[in-house]
């Protein structure tokens, strides 16, 4: 009964050729999906894969590098610019290119391996910073062959970057590079009061020298400092020029922004980078008029808004075994909370005010090195004069200002002297 319907089926013309043609669908589709078993299987066990997100440090490194490695074979590149100003008071800012694999695949040769990148962005809805990721793809399963070149990179990087600062700014709850790196500031370009600058170098060195001090006694091994004074009077530009001094970044924080929250604050300030200065800029605003309200529960998602313990807290975690230094700033030490500025959270208060004769003096000179006595006896009279004997302020980047607009010649300085106040 059976063998006569297999019998008259398959004498159906139609029939057959239907049967057929799902016969070579199925062995399409298992021929498919077994060699797509073939191929996971084969990475598995020949190729190795090396991913790196953008929030781990050698991701600027790796890119920098490969796009080293890819020279002239990648048409697909994306440009970084940087702005370069040189520290010459009267220089014009410049921009420098540099590129490195856009979003996409590409291909290199490196120590007889083919490598593929495959670069990947995502927006990510939260926070609106795009999480990136690059992935390494070649034969072999000796991971060594990664680790040897991420050294590669990061060699090339720190190269790179001699001579320059590191700065880093917060996303959500990490540190990103900001930009990149910037020539150090020399020491000498920030004018400062007589003995200020070398007694704020003494303390940094002592600092960074002694660890065993702190570790003997049982202190954290931390310093805080904090500048305080009038806008422009050079506070960011002295912790910039000694980040550079001691070789180290800056992570920089301004508190006074909306989304700063305790948790948050504490997550930043306990994965900081190594080797960084941590800048918490116009300290004051982070606690001033705090009172959560009722549209703060919208603006921050129901979390609450940094309180001055949550800051308290935050800066006490901040331990690390290389030193750690904090510096704050603020224009009105007045509205500090004598918790915030004590001994172990601040442990060098200097203030960093208007300019003096000595200062303006030196500012004179650097931005006029030719300048004989008699014109800067003749500077200083003219200043005491408009500043009617230093009782009405002027600050360093007042003076700055007025030097860059008749930095041709200090006659035309001299011309314009009365416009000093009104730039
Ligand atoms: N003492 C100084 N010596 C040299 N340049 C200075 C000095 N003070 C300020 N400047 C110049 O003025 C500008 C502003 O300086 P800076 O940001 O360091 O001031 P600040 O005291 O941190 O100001 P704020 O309190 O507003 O943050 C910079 O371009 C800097 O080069």
């Amino acid at each position: 009964m059976l063998s006569d319907l297999i019998t008259s089926l398959s004498s159906n013309p139609y029939f057959g050729a239907g049967a057929g043609l799902i016969g070579i669908g199925t062995a399409l589709a298992i021929l498919r999906r077994s060699s797509q078993y073939g191929l996971i299987f084969f990475r598995r066990q020949f190729m190795i894969t090396l991913e790196v997100p953008n929030n781990d440090i050698s991701y600027t490194w790796l890119l920098q590098w490969i796009s080293h490695q890819l020279r002239d074979s990648s048409r697909h590149l994306s440009a970084r610019t940087t702005l370069i100003k040189s520290d010459e008071p009267s220089s014009r800012i410049q921009a420098s290119y540099t590129f490195v694999p856009s979003v996409g695949t590409h291909y290199f040769h490196y120590k007889g391996k083919f490598i593929k990148v495959e670069r990947t962005r995502e927006q990510m809805i939260n926070s609106g910073v795009p999480f990136e990721s690059v992935q390494l793809t070649a034969f072999g399963q000796n991971r060594q062959f990664y680790i040897d070149m991420l050294e590669k990179a990061r060699d090339a990087a720190l190269l790179a970057n001699e001579g320059k600062t590191l700065v880093y700014v917060p996303t959500i709850n990490e540190w990103r590079l900001f930009g990149h790196p910037r020539r150090k500031r020399p020491l000498n370009s920030v004018i400062l009061d007589k003995g200020i600058r070398e007694n704020l170098i003494n303390d940094v060195e002592h600092f960074l020298s002694n660890p065993l001090w702190y570790i003997d006694r049982g202190i954290p091994y931390r310093r805080g400092y904090l500048l305080f004074g009038p806008p422009g009077s050079g506070k960011t530009s002295a912790i910039t020029a000694l980040a550079g001094h001691f070789d180290l970044s800056i992570s920089t924080l301004n508190l006074s922004q909306g989304t700063m929250t305790d948790d948050r604050l504490q997550q930043l300030l306990s994965n900081v980078p190594e080797e960084s200065i941590i800048l918490l800029e116009d300290i004051d605003a982070a606690t001033v008029g705090r009172h959560y309200e009722k549209d703060d529960a919208i603006r921050y998602q129901g979390m609450k808004p940094l309180t001055l313990s949550g800051l308290l807290n935050a800066l006490d975690g901040v331990i690390s075994t290389e030193g750690r230094i904090i510096f704050m700033t603020t224009n009105f030490i007045e509205r500090l909370d004598p918790a915030l500025i004590r001994p172990g959270r601040v442990d060098y208060k200097q203030y960093i005010g208007h300019l003096t004769p000595y200062q303006v003096e030196r500012m004179l000179i650097r931005f006029f090195p030719q300048s004989t006595r008699n014109e800067i006896n003749q500077f200083l009279n003219e200043i005491e004069r408009l500043t009617d004997n230093y009782s009405k302020e002027l600050s360093a980047a007042q003076l700055q200002g007025f030097f860059m607009y008749y930095k041709d010649s200090i006659k035309h300085v001299f011309d314009n002297i009365n416009q000093l106040y009104y730039l």
